[in-house]
């Protein structure tokens, strides 16, 4: 029997692992040698401007392309050769709106529910929950074309926790919301890396959504230009804030890669 790898590197475990990953739209190159880790229970913005590759990079990691080149690990388990082992323990939300406008809330959520093979009484207790986690408590019986784009998220963050993962990835989560849905949601997601110790990946451009406790990994045209906590990679890209450093690192083309401890 093949031992599925452990996640762990030393003694430390890693919630995702992204080693040497490139991937090319013929011959347009979105990703190249990317590599960089996330510790469980940590807050990670992902970084880049328009077409950096965020979205590439989670394509990847869902598995909806296989990876060709490199290698990405979900508590060790390896996303194209144990997808099921990886994918069970990830929740995704992606940048276009997923909801059926169609139907409920609980029916969105319900239907998710059983694609994991979770039962109905359970589903029933889990989506109650999770409307409370997401500030939509009663909200079941709304038709999610009734909701506000930044509810919408909400329910869409809920669906991505029905699982129960241990890695959560959102991509662009807050685009075209206002200021306080962008604040409300952001809380969120942070509130659940404290209570649940749940690892995120937050893909934006938004440098206003970067707190200095964060780490941060930044992408530029496909390469990675900067990662670690966010006052190295300040001090590393020799910027006197992570605004700075992100606007530098985002345009000079001769950036080397301002890499610090995890
Ligand atoms: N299906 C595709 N076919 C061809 N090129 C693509 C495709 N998807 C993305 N690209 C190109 O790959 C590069 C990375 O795009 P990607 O969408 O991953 O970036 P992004 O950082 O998510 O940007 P955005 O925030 O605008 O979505 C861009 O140059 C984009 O034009």
């Amino acid at each position: 029997m093949q031992h599925a790898r452990t996640g762990k590197a030393g003694d430390e475990v890693v919630a995702l692992d992204v080693a040497g990953v490139s991937h090319s739209y013929g011959p347009k190159r979105a990703l190249n040698d990317v590599s960089f880790s996330i510790a469980p229970a940590t807050f990670t913005v992902l970084l880049g401007l328009n077409g950096a590759g965020k979205t590439t990079l989670f394509s990847l990691i869902s598995h909806l392309y296989d990876t060709r080149r490199g290698s990405i690990r979900i508590f060790g388990h390896d996303v194209s050769r144990a997808s099921g082992e990886a994918l069970r323990r990830v929740g995704i939300v992606f940048q276009a709106r997923t909801l059926d406008l169609d139907l409920s809330v609980y029916q969105n959520l319900s239907y998710h529910a059983s694609l994991h093979g979770i039962g109905r009484h359970e589903a029933r207790q889990r989506i109650a929950a999770l409307l409370g986690t997401v500030d939509m408590q009663g909200r079941e019986h709304d038709k999610a074309r009734s909701l506000s784009g930044g509810q919408m998220r909400r329910i869409e963050i809920a669906r991505a926790l029905l699982h129960r993962p241990s890695l959560l990835l959102l991509d662009e989560a807050t685009v075209g919301l206002d200021i306080q849905s962008r604040a409300g949601i952001l809380a969120t997601i942070r509130k659940l890396v404290e209570t649940e110790g749940i690892g995120v990946l937050w893909a934006t451009h938004l440098i206003d959504e970067v707190e200095d406790g964060d780490h941060v990994v930044v992408l530029r045209q496909g390469d990675l230009v900067a990662k670690g906590k966010v006052a190295d990679v300040v001090k590393a890209s020799g910027a006197g804030s992570i605004r700075d450093a992100f606007s530098r690192l985002s345009r000079s083309e001769a950036a080397g890669i301002a890499e610090t401890s995890p």
